[in-house]
Order: structure tokens, then sequence, then C-alpha cells
């Protein structure tokens, strides 16, 4: 979450799903109403046949060999897996979900107190809306910069509920420690030294998002979250114990739903190491949908490297048969780019893409 410019934009009057969802209005406002072609398929029931993988940790730390096999192929066929055992005391995902939501359900004025502000990404409101013709998500965000301190804005750390700040803390060191793990068995199973990312990465940016997506009276015309990939390196997101089903990724042609599983949490691969592998481990697009009658809550955490650091593909994975994909660039200057732009798809990262006839 780098900083953002401070030309004014304009965005219009931005509903608050919460409260609309209160109001019940005869119809879904047209600014929720997507174009025929990116209405989610509503297909009750039909459980897909497809899951996203799943890995042990606890294993993975013993460095398994399977177990690394597994993280490979999952990085590299799906840029997205469940992690199980993955270390985390479960009062910690318990706390920052109980929070999370006693915040969600403060009263608007409440929450209105720690606005997000047109065109920036920290706060409570609606991220990447800048204009006033832009379709809108059926969603309520609440977004805080979390490490290094220099990207924290106190004025936004909520004081209710009372617990909120010692919950996000603690949670927070715990999901640095295990991107911190992950990230090692990432850099094995590419073959390369455990602490490579660790170096590299300085002190790592860390910035949470909690996602509240109400019940949608018309879930077939409406999105929770636009189709996109995440800017950071690695993303934990943990699904609300109760929650319906919503995240879906695309893999080929097809919206994957990611199924809760009790006490995973749902790990994927972001922008930054999709250039730092040279395509090898990609980021996968991924949206979330809504329910008629059920409520949704997710807690996401980026991370990514220090904004000071120069980055490119490794050179170990350059080679004659593996031509640089993606130039080099400054990963503040990518920051800035991705909370600048509008959520679609994959298109964020033609930031760096070296256009070939190969690529894609
Ligand atoms: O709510 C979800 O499952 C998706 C959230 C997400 O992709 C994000 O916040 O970047
Ligand atoms: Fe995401």
């Amino acid at each position: 979450m780098a900083p953002v410019p401070s030309l004014p934009i304009k965005v219009g009057h931005i509903d608050d799903v919460q409260e609309l969802r209160k109001a019940k209005p005869a119809t879904v406002p047209e600014r929720f109403i997507r174009d025929m072609a990116d209405r989610p398929k509503v297909v009750p029931n039909l459980s897909s046949s497809l899951d996203i993988p799943i890995i042990d940790l606890s294993k993975l730390m013993k460095t398994d060999k399977d177990e690394v096999m597994q993280l490979k192929t999952a990085c590299e066929e799906w840029g997205f897996f469940q992690v199980l055992n993955h270390g985390i005391d479960l009062n910690v995902v318990e706390d920052i979900e109980k929070v999370a939501e006693d915040f969600f359900m403060l009263p608007l004025q409440e929450k209105q107190k720690y606005p997000m502000a047109p065109g920036t990404v920290q706060g409570y409101g609606q991220a990447f809306v800048f204009s006033e013709n832009q379709k809108l998500d059926w969603c309520n965000m609440f977004a805080l910069g979390v490490e290094p301190p220099c990207i924290r804005n106190p004025k936004l750390w909520p004081s209710k509920p009372v617990n909120f700040r010692e919950a996000l803390e603690i949670y927070s060191r715990e999901v640095r420690k295990l991107c911190k793990t992950l990230l090692k068995y990432i850099a094995v199973s590419l073959g390369l030294k455990g602490d490579v990312f660790e170096e590299m990465f300085g002190v790592a940016v860390q910035a949470v998002r909690m996602n509240y997506y109400p019940p949608c009276s018309r879930p077939d015309l409406v999105l929770g979250l636009s189709p996109h990939s995440d800017g950071s390196a690695l993303t934990v997101l943990q699904q609300g114990k109760d929650s319906s089903v919503g995240l879906q990724i695309l893999k080929g042609q097809t919206w994957v739903p990611v199924k809760p599983i009790p006490n995973a949490l749902v790990i994927n691969i972001g922008d930054t190491l999709e250039v730092l592998t040279n395509g090898k481990y990609k980021s996968v697009e991924h949206r979330a949908v809504t329910h008629k009658e059920r409520d949704r809550l997710s807690i996401v955490t980026f991370y990514a490297p220090s904004y000071e650091i120069e980055l490119g593909p490794m050179a170990e994975l350059v080679d004659e048969k593996n031509p640089c994909r993606y130039r080099s660039y400054n990963h503040g200057e990518y920051s800035k780019h991705y909370v600048t732009n509008k959520l679609q798809g994959k298109r964020t990262l033609d930031f760096a893409k070296i256009q070939s006839k190969t690529s894609n």
C-alpha cells in the first residue's frame, strides 16, 4: 500500500452495502449491476470436482520431499493452495475474526470515523474506485498498513472494538512468520537457497484488508470483489468460520470456488513472485461472489518486499529456454501503479511484462 497521488478523484456517491442491505431497495442500484459478460453464473449446489491443492505445513517444515513437490505443483499449476497445520494458534485466528466482525457490525457513523479517501487504500470504504461510472463491488472494506511502522496511519486504527489493535498486532506477527516460512519452502521448491527471498525483501511490507460481503438479493447481477491478481509477493487469506463460499479463482476459463476448510488458510502467489520467478509461479486471477442469504467475511494479508528494492526475474530462472519475461523496476513504483488503477484481472502486471510473441 504505497502512498497515492493527491489529485482530486471524482467517484460520485458510493452506497454502503451493509446499509443498502438494511434498507432492502426493490432493485439493486444500477452502479452495482455488472455488464452481462462480467456477471457470475450462479450454479446452485453444483459441487465442482476441482479443488485447490492442500499443503501440510508441518510436513513442509520437516522438508518432506513429497510435500515440497506438492507445493511446487500447487504454485506452478494453481497459484493458490490451502495450508493446514499453519502453526498459528486457533485463538489468534478466532480473535482477529471476532474483532473484524465486531468492527463491521458497528453503526456506520462509527466506521466512518476511519474513512478511506477516494483513490486511497487504507481505512473503511471501497478501494480501487476512480471514476463516477465505474461499477462497484458488493463489499465493505477496512484496510490498514501494518509493517513497517512508517506505512501505518494511526488515525485509521479504530478504538472500537477495544481489542482490535491488540488482536491485529498479534495476528500480523504470526502471519508474518508464516509468510517467511512459506517463502523459504517456495524458494526450496524452485531449487533456490531457502533464505533468498528473506535476504532480497529487506523489511517486508505487510498490509491487511478485511472484506465484508453482506447478502445480496441478486447475487447473479453483482460481484463481491472484481477479478484481480494481488500485487503482493504472497497473500494469506482467512475465510470467516460461518461464511458462505465466495472466493473463486480462474483456472483456464473456469471460475473454481475455493471451499473453506476449517482451520486452513488460503495462500496465493502475487504479481511480485510471478516477476521474481520469471513467470514460473504465476499470480492467478480471482474474485468474490455474493450469496442471497448469507454474509461473508475475509481477512487478507498482503506480504511484499520493501518499497525500496529493485526487482526483476531472478537470474537463476532465466535461460535460453526461459527468456526474461519481465523488466526490472522499483517495487514502490509497482505498488503505486497497483493501487492507482482499478482492479481488472491481471492487467496491472502489464506494467512489467516484456511483450513478445511467446509471452502470455
Ligand atoms: O474475499 C475474498 O475471498 C477475496 C479477497 C481478495 O482477493 C483480496 O482482498 O484481494
Ligand atoms: Fe485478492
